[in-house]
This record gives structure tokens, sequence and C-alpha cells, in this order.
């Protein structure tokens, strides 16, 4: 079945993010200048201008762009990490698709957190309670989805961190002592506890060494090929996207100015900004 004929697990349209009151004159999308996100009157920074995607079951999505094009806006958006200024996004799984889950109350955010999305951040001191056991900090992400069986919870962690190549006699050491390959791959295994079928994960192999990297991008890629969660990947560097992504938008100054397959940009860019991207890789 083609994309044309599938219904998106998740479907974002004009999602907008404005850190600022914005004024009359950057409220008009096309009074910003080109390429930039900065409001010249009255310093609004528009993190993300009428976005719109699609992501369906069991592709993985890049989102590329250099440092402050509003990656990770983005996806904190999504996970209700930060509100949105405007756009709507629905999952197919979530009341017939007819909600827009940004205007549902703390809640039921709480429940789509809980039940339908994982999220990987870049510092793994964001996602883990670091103070808790590893199997703690599971069972806390299971307890929040409704499950209080001790048994059932403690096997599920277990099960989840030897899925990451976590040792089980670590199960109980807290997340501070691991090295940073190592917390990542327990915070992945805290982000699918509940099995959602969509998982964010923001920069989650920045910043380690490259053979630890390769083990973090090989778990993604295993995850997606075992369980067909659909991902959302943001990340800096195109070499990441290469590796793992079907499809990639491209981001620049908030804006989305390329999108389509990954093969596709890395062919054949259109856009200046994504031709510099993919000659920085060759
Ligand atoms: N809390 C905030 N207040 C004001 N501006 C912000 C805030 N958070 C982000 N921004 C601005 O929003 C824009 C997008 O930032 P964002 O962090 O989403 O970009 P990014 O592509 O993820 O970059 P990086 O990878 O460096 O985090 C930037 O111009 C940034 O300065």
């Amino acid at each position: 079945m083609t994309h044309n004929e599938m219904r998106p697990l998740l479907s974002v349209r004009h999602l907008t993010k404005r850190f600022g009151k914005g004024c009359s004159f950057c409220r008009q999308p096309e009074n910003l200048p080109p390429l930039n996100n900065r409001c010249p009157r009255c310093g609004t920074v528009w993190a993300c201008n009428d976005l719109s995607f699609d992501l369906y079951e069991g592709e993985i999505l890049g989102i590329v762009g250099e440092s402050g094009s509003g990656k990770s806006s983005l996806v904190q958006c999504l996970y209700f990490d930060t509100s949105v200024t405007g756009g709507t996004a629905t999952l197919s799984n979530y009341q017939d698709g007819e909600t827009n889950i940004f205007l549902e109350s703390p809640q039921q955010k709480r429940y789509i957190r809980n039940h339908l999305m994982g999220m990987v951040y870049q510092n793994p001191w964001t996602g883990l309670k670091m103070n808790f056991s590893s199997g703690g900090n599971i069972a806390e992400k299971l307890i929040a989805a409704g499950h209080f069986n001790v048994h059932h919870i403690q096997k599920r962690a277990a099960d989840l961190l030897d899925h990451v190549e976590i040792p089980l006699s670590r199960m109980n050491e807290a997340p501070r002592n691991f090295s940073g390959g190592m917390q990542q791959r327990v915070q992945i295994s805290k982000a699918l506890a509940n099995r959602p079928p969509i998982l964010l994960l923001d920069e989650v192999t920045t910043g380690l060494d490259l053979s630890v990297q390769a083990r973090v991008l090989d778990l993604i890629r295993r995850i997606q090929h075992e369980s067909r969660t659909a991902m959302i990947v943001v990340s800096h560097d195109l070499g990441v996207i290469r590796m793992l992504c079907d499809r990639t938008m491209v981001m620049k100054q908030g804006r989305c100015i390329e999108a389509g397959l990954t093969d596709q940009i890395l062919e054949d860019p259109h856009h200046a900004y994504t031709q510099l991207l993919v000659h920085s890789l060759l």
C-alpha cells in the first residue's frame, strides 16, 4: 500500500510556535525576511512557522537542519513539553483522528504521553530520573499508564533493559553511574515501556563517541524493524538521517524548505541550503 492510500498515524497541519508576543508586522508571515525567524520590529522568534507533515505507521521521518532551525521546538510541541501558538495535530488511533491533540485537557495530554508517544531527549538528564534505579525509571512510566502489578512491572523492566543490552545486574543501579551511551539506551527503553506507536527522538546520538553512536543507531533500527514503531528522528547530522530515515524534512529558520524521500533529497537536493548540507556530508 502506498502512502497515498494509507491513513497517517500522525497528521500535523500549520504548526506554529513563537517565542514572544508577535506584532501586527510579523503576524503576517510574508512580512518576515526570507529565511529569518526573528521579527525585525518586535524581536519575536518564530521557532516553527507553518509546518505541515504526516507520519505513517512503521516509518522513520527525519527532521534535519542547523542549530536554531526549530527542530527541538517541533518535537517539544508534539510531546506537549511546550505549548503551540497555532496549528493542529491529530492521531489516527486517538478519538478517530478527529481531535486536535494540542487543544486537549492536561489529563488527556498525559494519557497521550503515557500511551501513544514516547520521547527520547538529547540530554538523558531531561528524560531520566538520575536518582532512581534504571528499573525504577521504567516502573515510573508503567505506573503512569495504570500498571500496578509489581511482578509484571519487574518483568517488563527487565525485558526492556535486556532488549537495549543493559546487563540485568545493573537494573537496580541509578543511570547517573552509566556511560552516555548506556543512559541513552535506558532512556529508549523507558520511552518504549508502554509500547507507544510513535517515538520522538531528539538528537539522541549527539555528543556520543562514534562507536557508541553506531550502537545506539543500530538499536533504533532494530526497534523499528521489530516493532514497526513510527519515529520522528531530529538531527543536525545528515549522516544519522541517511542511516535511519525513509523520508526527510529539511528545516531552516523555523520553516520547511524541502521534504521528500531521504534518498531523493540526498541525490538531488533542490534548495541551496540542502545542497550545502549534502555536500558537507560527502
Ligand atoms: N525558550 C525560548 N525562548 C526564546 N527563544 C527560544 C526559546 N527556545 C528556543 N528559542 C529559539 O527558537 C529557535 C528554534 O530553537 P530550537 O531549539 O527549536 O532549534 P533546534 O533546531 O532544535 O536547534 P538546537 O539543535 O541547537 O537545539 C531558535 O532561534 C531559538 O533561539
